[in-house]
């Protein structure tokens, strides 16, 4: 594990590409190290790892100009994390939350997921440490650090999968819905969270009807992602002979868990009102046609949440809710401040 993590501090200082995840319960990192600093774009036909933003051009390490690294991995104590403060100011969310709100009201879309930066300082950063207490302080998440000098560095333990493809078989969650964990699974929910996830389900399934030749999904249940709890659906099938995978994650991404429905209009929206960039929050990334694993070929992407842009002395979170006609702004926000806790906690 040691050699690999040096491995990564060499690959940053020398200021070349890289990506190193740990898959959710898994006992294993994989990182990739990229030969040159050039920056590729994914077209769907080269295997590699994807970093792909919110709104444009998905990115790739290509495996093919990369160097595969895996090691066997195991958590460290992370019980002794404590998280920051909360320096956001509250004002610039709510209205935006009230926009939202009203452009609802006004028949625009039903749903839209809005969004915040916040920035920390971060004076004594250091990569490997950082990612190794995100790694262990979320065992049931997708935990990465991606670097590209013409992008910078980003890390995030993700609990949203976007898309499994192995074989013909894929898989798929509708996740949505907030509250905080407080000791028990056990929790209510309320109408406006399960209507707010059940658009997220609905559009999966109208969207993978047409390019499926069998779909399945579960009720919702109570999920744990660290210190919240989530609705989810897992949703499951076999692919029709004539869909491929560029095709299916058009067809998700954005999913209305990070953007809305419909997709377009609550897309637009976000792009003309939330005043900032998301970049790749709210994006996806994972591993695209690997081979190294299995003997079939595997595509295994996440959605990019509970993450942050780390440049120079400053992290930059971004924190983001789904917003629904009963959606309060002031609750809202209080849910973007649990939400930045993930993070918090590694810092
Ligand atoms: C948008 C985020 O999370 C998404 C939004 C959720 C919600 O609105 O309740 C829940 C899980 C995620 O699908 C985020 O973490 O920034």
């Amino acid at each position: 594990m040691q050699d690999l993590f040096d491995r990564i501090s060499g690959h940053y200082k020398q200021r070349l590409p890289l990506a190193c995840y740990r898959k959710p319960g898994a006992n294993k990192l994989t990182a990739v190290f990229q030969h040159d600093a050039a920056l590729h774009t994914a077209d769907f036909n080269t295997a590699g790892f994807v970093f792909a933003p919110f709104d444009g051009t998905p990115l790739l390490l290509p495996y093919g100009q990369s160097e595969i690294h895996a090691a066997d991995w195991q958590a460290t104590d992370s019980d002794g994390l404590h998280v920051i403060e909360t320096t956001a100011n509250p004002e610039d969310f709510e209205r935006l939350v009230g926009q939202g709100i009203a452009a609802i009201q006004d028949g625009q879309f039903q749903k839209v997921v809005l969004s915040r930066k916040e920035a920390v300082a971060v004076p004594d950063f250091e990569l490997v440490s950082v990612f190794q207490k995100l790694a262990s302080a979320y065992l049931s998440a997708f935990v990465y650090c991606f670097y590209h000098p013409k992008v910078g560095l980003w890390l995030g333990a993700t609990p949203e999968k976007l898309l499994k493809i192995e074989t013909n078989k894929f898989e798929t969650m509708a996740l949505a819905g907030t509250q905080r964990f407080d000791g028990t699974e056990h929790v209510d929910w309320a109408q406006k969270e399960r209507e707010e996830q059940q658009f997220v389900t609905d559009f999966i399934m109208e969207n993978l009807e047409n390019v499926t030749t069998d779909i399945a999904f579960s009720d919702p249940y109570t999920y744990r992602a660290g210190n919240l709890l989530h609705l989810k659906t897992d949703i499951s099938g076999t692919l029709d002979g004539a869909s491929n995978t560029g095709r299916l994650v058009e067809l998700l991404h954005p999913t209305p868990a990070v953007c809305g429905l419909p997709k377009e209009a609550a897309r637009r929206f976000i792009l003309e009102h939330e005043g900032y960039d998301r970049k790749f929050y709210s994006g996806y990334l994972g591993e695209l046609y690997a081979d190294f694993y299995s003997d079939g070929i595997l595509t295994d992407l996440y959605v990019n949440l509970r993450c942050m842009e780390v440049d120079g002395e400053t992290a930059y979170l971004y924190v983001g809710c789904g917003i629904t006609r009963e959606s309060d702004p002031q609750k809202e926000f209080v849910e973007t401040v649990n939400k930045s806790m993930t993070i918090k906690k590694v810092l």
